[in-house]
């Protein structure tokens, strides 16, 4: 499965990213200075000032529908929308990789730019109309910043109609702002109606109440039983990555300050209301380090109106009440990503009774207890004081143990070529050890080993049962559209025309197992 990837950032500037099945990649703390040598900080790139560009001001009111009172649906010929999973987390160095292939390909451009200033100049022409399009698109669209020497630019763009007056504010470029508008949270009017809807979800469900230790959090009102829906919200601010690649970071802040004044009251109250983890001394680091402390990573991987080929475009994003839940290393909600609605989505993954604490991860919780205490201190500041990390040492050891045979049974499983080990019997055990260490957001993953398992070897109505227990268990943490759900429906209606049926057997002629070139996409 394809799976949803967060940042949460700490005050300091810690950052850490994680998909929707817990596996986490913490980029460390990652101000001015490249933490653990894994994360190229986009904020060192620059340490001159001055390279920056001082802020331009987009076109002239009059070019854009300024302060639009009237819901600014716009006629889209977007397809049907089908919301496939989120991306995983990418592995570091691949990400240090792309980021050394970009700045290759920057300098490049350069040179190409320095020889022949035609395409620089078509380039511009370019942005300018992307601008003149993202103005008639956006209600208000205002500071625009840059590098001087590039003709990228950064700007804020913001709609206070968005989710039924609840409003929104992206800084990001102009093409981007012209995608985004055209997705069908913004042009599909019944969509757009039930972003507001699910804002108004807020609800006898859960409230935020202060909990020992950890400032506020959510707390449930009443009993939720697994499954159970906790809150969808939509996004008060989204910065775009990018932007600290040519914008410098005193800019962004002083955007990101315009852009939530740009909110209307009851959001701008909601987000001012947030944790800047150790206070801050005025109102533009007050909002910066709300953004560092609560930020997810959003993708717009799977806007269906972004243009074929365009690049993939994450987001530094705020959803206010889903960012009151703090962090346990056995969390009992866990949430996904909607494109479609542009909310982020929150479920309960086991029964949580009234007064109990609502809680997410924040870290990759396939880890021994001190790796993950050592991380949260690294990237969060704090220390864990959740049942898992406060244990005693004997406890601890077992977890850990248990933690080191899941990562091996994994292995086993992952494995689809004729030499693999890799039984029914290892697949439940894999259930059963996610269940004795309260692992419920990853229980699909092993009922998905368990159906393709069993079907492997030729027993079709276990391999039904664990597809569909996958199926339900998949909806709570990745939504009812992720990829997977299609390829476990497929399992569970005909297994025996799956792929993965008798994909074990022993072929009795070469004594092998058979090996399969399509495995299913869970990644783990
Ligand atoms: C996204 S916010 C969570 C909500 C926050 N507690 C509030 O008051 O709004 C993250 C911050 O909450 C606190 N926090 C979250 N989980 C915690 C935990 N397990 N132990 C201690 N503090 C925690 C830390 O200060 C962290 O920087």
């Amino acid at each position: 499965m394809k799976s949803q990837q967060i940042l949460l950032a700490c005050a300091t500037g810690g950052v850490a990213a994680k998909n929707s099945l817990g596996y986490m990649v913490d980029y460390g703390r990652c101000q001015w200075e490249n933490f653990l040598g894994n994360f190229e900080n986009p904020f060192c790139e620059y340490d001159d000032p001055s390279a920056f560009a001082q802020v331009s001001v987009a076109e002239p009111k009059s070019e854009r529908t300024a302060h639009a009172v009237e819901t600014p649906f716009i006629s889209s010929d977007a397809q049907p929308v089908k919301v496939a999973a989120q991306k995983p987390a990418e592995p570091v160095v691949e990400k240090n990789k792309v980021k050394e292939e970009k700045g290759k390909e920057k300098e490049a451009k350069e040179e190409e730019g320095a020889a022949d200033p035609k395409p620089r100049k078509a380039e511009a022409l370019k942005i300018k109309n992307d601008k003149l399009i993202a103005n008639e698109l956006w209600p208000i669209s205002s500071t625009c910043a840059g590098h001087h020497n590039e003709t990228e630019e950064f700007c804020i763009f913001s709609n206070p109609n968005f989710a039924g007056g609840r409003g929104i504010t992206i800084l990001t470029t102009p093409a981007e702002a012209v995608t985004i508008a055209k997705s069908p949270a913004f042009t599909e009017r019944d969509l757009y109606k039930s972003v507001k809807d699910f804002n108004a979800a807020a609800s006898d469900k859960w409230h935020v109440e202060e909990v020992p230790n950890k400032g506020m959090g959510l707390v449930a009102s009443r009993n939720l039983a697994m499954g159970d829906h906790i809150m969808s919200v939509s996004a008060a601010i989204m910065t775009d990555f990018d932007i600290w690649d040519h914008v410098s970071v005193d800019q962004v802040r002083r955007m990101q300050t315009e852009g939530i004044s740009h909110l209307p009251k009851h959001h701008r109250d909601i987000f001012m209301n947030l944790s800047t983890h150790d206070g801050a001394d005025s109102h533009e680091e007050q909002i910066y380090k709300i953004i560092l402390t609560n930020a997810f990573d959003i993708s717009d991987e799977e806007i269906i109106t972004r243009p074929k080929g365009a690049k993939i475009v994450n987001f530094f994003t705020v959803f206010p009440e889903v960012s009151r839940m703090n962090h346990d290393c056995r969390p009992n909600a866990h949430y996904y990503w909607d494109p479609d609605t542009f909310t982020q989505n929150v479920f309960a993954t086991r029964d949580i009774l009234a007064g109990e604490e609502i809680t997410i991860t924040y870290v990759e919780l396939l880890l021994p207890r001190d790796d993950r205490l050592a991380r949260l201190d690294e990237t969060w500041h704090f220390p864990c004081a959740c049942t898992a990390c406060t244990q005693v040492d004997r406890i601890v050891k077992a977890s850990d143990d248990r933690i080191a045979q899941i990562l091996d049974l994994q292995g086993h499983l992952t494995d689809y070529t004729g030499d693999s080990y890799a039984t029914p019997e290892m697949a439940e055990t894999l259930v059963s050890l996610y269940e004795q260490e309260r692992l419920y957001s990853r229980l699909y993953e092993a009922y998905t080993y368990a159906a393709i398992e069993f079907n492997a070897v030729g027993k079709v109505w276990e391999a039904i049962k664990y597809a569909r227990l996958a199926i339900q268990h998949s909806f709570v943490v990745a939504g009812p559209n992720n990829d997977d759900h299609y390829e476990l429906a497929a399992l569970a209606e005909n297994p025996t025309t799956h792929w993965s049926h008798l994909m074990r057997r022993k072929d009795e002629s070469e004594s092998v197992y058979r090996s399969v070139s399509n495995p299913i996409t869970t990644s783990i």
